[in-house]
């Protein structure tokens, strides 16, 4: 079994009847949405589900999964996603998909936010691999490039084989370097407030457990 099935079953093992349970996006996720399905499938397992894109909400009703649309939640026991980079401090990179508005909700929204990786994702700090994705309205891109310029960075829109790539929350997305990077925290505040961002990738101070499997053994590292 892969280290991402590890995982994704580890945590699916850990939901409890009559949670509210948000399920993120990726290939992560997506073993975690098949892991759940069989505990409701086979175990009676009792919850409901709300997704962070419209893939994740395919995936779940095809598997059988009570549903509630995202309009409808306030709070949430639980969001499990995975993640593009995790840093010592818990810090998340996300985004490399498009749902970036839906999930930072989500994760915001729930008492607990599990993040479900392999070890290749651990990294010294975030932006070490990946560029930061920040997804924009679609007529403030250029301006909003130009202010990441006035931060020091660099940003470049995101395109795919159909052109300029579109989230599903209707954004585009800038993928921006930093040479001389603010910490995480800083550079959260200020993309947060910058105009014309509708989301980022920075998910900072909002997981609480990250399950990281590794050569067959899963472990845990809590917030503190
Ligand atoms: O927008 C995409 C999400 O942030 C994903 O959770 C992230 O890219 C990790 O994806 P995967 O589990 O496929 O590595």
């Amino acid at each position: 079994m892969s280290d991402k099935n590890l995982v994704a079953r580890q945590a699916a093992r850990q939901i409890e009847s009559g949670m509210l349970v948000g399920l993120g996006t990726g290939s992560t996720a997506d073993l975690f949405i098949e892991a759940l399905a069989r505990r409701h499938r086979e175990e009676g397992l009792q919850i409901t589900t709300v997704s962070s894109s419209p893939v994740s909400a395919v995936k779940a009703e095809q598997l059988g999964l009570p549903q509630i649309a995202v309009e409808q939640v306030v709070r949430l026991d639980v969001y499990v996603d995975g993640a593009d980079e995790v840093a010592p401090d818990l810090t998340l990179l996300k985004g490399r998909g498009q749902d970036l508005v839906r999930e930072k909700l989500l994760a915001r929204a729930a008492e607990r936010f599990w993040v479900l990786i392999d070890a290749s994702k651990e990294v010294g700090r975030i932006g070490a691999r990946f560029p930061i994705p920040v997804e924009v309205w679609p007529f403030a891109w250029r301006a909003v490039r130009g202010l990441i310029g006035e931060l020091g960075g660099t940003a470049e829109l995101r395109l795919n084989q159909a052109g300029v790539a579109v989230t599903s929350a209707g954004g585009m997305v800038l993928d921006c370097r930093f040479s001389d990077e603010p910490t995480p925290e800083v550079l959260d505040a200020l993309l947060s407030e910058m105009p014309g961002v509708m989301e980022h990738g920075i998910f900072h101070q909002l997981a609480t457990t990250v399950l990281v499997a590794a050569d067959g053994q899963v472990c845990e590292r809590h917030a503190t």
